[in-house]
């Protein structure tokens, strides 16, 4: 299983972002993709995460054929196997940490007692055990970006879409961070970053350049 794409080309207007992108990222493995600003690297990420429809070009999903995937197909994608994370987290602020990471009705209200095995181990991988019930606005940035993280691991994602996820972090917990994308490509996920990280792209099995 894995992400090929072949010729990707994207325009935007008459503004080439993407002319012919050729890669392949595999199941258990980190994939960085790097390149000046504006070079296409969000672009790429968000087709690859069928986010963008590319102008020409294939996208390959476990095999299948899923650039031209209809929306009830790329919705199922998303709600089953795709996890995104992003600079500016994407957290619901005045939610629990429970209900951010699960998405589950039951840990909605910060006030009720709530258990779920699978999320106190989860929050223990990402360092945040015993801040289940803890609002999202009240967590660092560093541990807003590791709810984002255990989100990805609570669905079992296949699929981890990251766009610049260490952007906004001191280096210790851009530190924290990239060993929690590698955890989670070492559980069996494809893991795409889109990052001027240069030490996270360090990490990665591979690296992805894009040219300006
Ligand atoms: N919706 C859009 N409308 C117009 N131009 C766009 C749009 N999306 C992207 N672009 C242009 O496409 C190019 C690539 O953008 P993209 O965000 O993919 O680059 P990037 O490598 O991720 O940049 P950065 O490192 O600064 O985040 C840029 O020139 C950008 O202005």
């Amino acid at each position: 299983m894995s992400i090929q794409a072949t010729k990707l080309r994207v325009l935007i207007g008459k503004h080439v972002v993407l002319s012919g992108e050729n890669l392949v990222a595999n199941m258990g493995e980190m994939t960085a993709l790097v390149g000046p600003s504006g070079s296409g690297k969000t672009t790429l990420l968000n087709c690859l995460g069928l986010l963008l429809k590319p102008t020409d070009g294939q996208i390959y999903l476990d095999g299948q054929e899923a650039a031209a995937w209809p929306d009830r197909r790329r919705l199922k994608f998303w709600q089953k196997k795709a996890a995104f994370i992003y600079q500016d987290y994407g957290l619901i602020s005045d939610e629990s940490v429970a209900y951010n990471t699960t998405l589950k009705a039951g840990s909605l209200f910060r006030n009720r007692p709530y258990t779920d095995d699978r999320l106190t181990e989860i929050l223990e991988v990402v360092g945040l055990s015993g801040r289940a019930k803890d609002a999202a606005s009240v967590l660092s940035g560093g541990e807003k970006q590791r709810v984002g993280i255990a989100r990805a691991l609570y669905k079992e994602a296949s699929y981890i879409f990251a766009d610049e996820p260490t952007a906004s972090l001191d280096a210790e917990n851009r530190e924290i961070i990239t060993g929690l994308l590698r955890k989670a490509a070492g559980r069996g996920a494809c893991v795409l970053i889109a990052t001027h990280d240069e030490r996270l792209a360090s990490e990665a099995d591979h690296v992805h350049t894009l040219a300006s």
